[in-house]
């Protein structure tokens, strides 16, 4: 019997991956694809589930943990009745390790060769309306100004609008629940860390613009953005570097992010990642700044190939597992019919 992949993307991501390239590869395998969607789960009794899932469920995840919404948790338990039949690229229960930057963060931070910025949460009213608690918490762990407030919850629509305050007097500006980190000068230059996870070497470095320098010398309203605004593809914020500052000298080395992707990869047990790293441009430490599931993979030419030789490698794995069981049972099964035919001899 052919090999099944289903898939569940959301339109827009099916379309900016370009997805159906990779719909074609699995054709000229002869790899079955279907598209898992209600209608899949209503005739789902009529046959039996895909060797492997590929998705992007991040939205219903987050309506999931953290709304509580029945409609999402009903959509999901039907992925996760299908454990131990299908291989789900990712597993659920890892990629919800990335959805909140406070469980992020700290789960980012129990590697200790991995830097991440220091930060605090905020998460009840309480909290967020008492600056003067908020100005200890930020003391007691040492984070300087300029911070960068974030909302807790990392992905989805309203998880992109951030902050940049630069004293106290400003953190009545803050929106909870977020969390507030040390904000580090990194000469406005971001690396994206693509990964398709078929071996830790298999990573793809794109450069990004990001946030210029700040140097407090007076104190300066908050400024808000849209991440998108200044890191995108297509960013062009006068939040990045004004085109006279050149930092094209600026890079980065591949076998630390070798080894960050490997630690990264073991700690959260994901195939499809993308690690954002800044420079600190004065002690010239790697910061860890965010970690996507399944993030746009832009600038990375061959990833539906990639993904692909992900995938094919996983059915091949499958394959050989189950050659090795049937010849186990067929092997068991012989010396079962072998015993038989002796007891048979000795009774006869
Ligand atoms: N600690 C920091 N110090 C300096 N700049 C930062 C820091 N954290 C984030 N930034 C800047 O803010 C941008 C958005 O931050 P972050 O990546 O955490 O947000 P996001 O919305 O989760 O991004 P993405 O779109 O990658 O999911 C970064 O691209 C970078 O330019
Ligand atoms: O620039 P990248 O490839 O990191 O862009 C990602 C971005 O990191 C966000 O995490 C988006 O994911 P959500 O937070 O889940 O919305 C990605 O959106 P998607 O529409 O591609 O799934 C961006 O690609
Ligand atoms: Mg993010």
């Amino acid at each position: 019997m052919e090999p099944t992949i289903g898939y569940y993307l959301p339109c827009k991501k099916y379309y900016k991956l370009h997805f159906e390239q990779f719909l074609i590869l699995c054709k000229r395998a002869q790899i079955k694809t279907i598209e898992i969607n209600d209608d899949y789960f209503n005739s789902i009794h009529s046959q039996s589930p895909p060797n492997i899932i590929v998705h992007k469920l991040t939205d219903i995840l987050c309506r999931e943990v953290l709304n509580d919404d029945k409609m999402a948790h009903q959509f999901l338990e039907k992925f996760r009745q299908m454990k131990g039949r299908t291989i789900m690229i990712d597993n659920l229960e890892s990629i919800s390790q990335l959805l909140n930057r406070h469980v992020q963060y700290s789960l980012l931070k129990e590697i200790q060769t991995i830097y991440v910025p220091p930060f605090i949460s905020i998460t009840d009213e309480f909290t967020a309306n008492d600056c003067q608690k908020i100005q200890q918490l930020l003391t007691n762990n040492n984070i300087q100004y300029p911070i960068i407030c974030k909302p807790i919850q990392a992905h989805g629509s309203e998880s992109h609008n951030m902050k940049i305050i630069f004293d106290s007097s400003h953190l009545i500006d803050i929106q909870y629940p977020c969390i507030l980190q040390q904000f580090i000068n990194h000469d406005g230059i971001l690396f994206k860390i693509f990964l398709v996870g078929i071996n830790d070497d298999n990573f793809y470095i794109v450069k990004r613009s990001s946030i210029r320098n700040f140097t407090i010398t007076q104190s300066l309203e908050t400024i808000s953005f849209h991440s998108s605004e200044v890191s995108s593809t297509q960013a062009c914020s006068n939040l990045n570097n004004g085109e006279d500052i050149i930092v094209d000298g600026i890079t980065i080395d591949n076998e630390r992010i070798k080894e960050l992707v490997r630690l990264i990869k073991k700690k959260f047990e994901l195939n499809l990642l993308g690690i954002d790293v800044i420079i600190n441009c004065q002690t010239q430490q790697y910061a860890v700044i965010d970690v996507n599931y399944f993030p746009g993979y832009e600038g990375m030419k061959d990833f539906n190939q990639q993904l692909f030789n992900l995938c094919e490698n996983i059915l091949n794995e499958q394959s050989l597992q189950l050659k090795s069981h049937l010849n186990k049972t067929i092997f068991k099964n012989n010396s079962v019919s072998l015993m038989k035919i002796q007891s048979s001899k000795i009774i006869y």
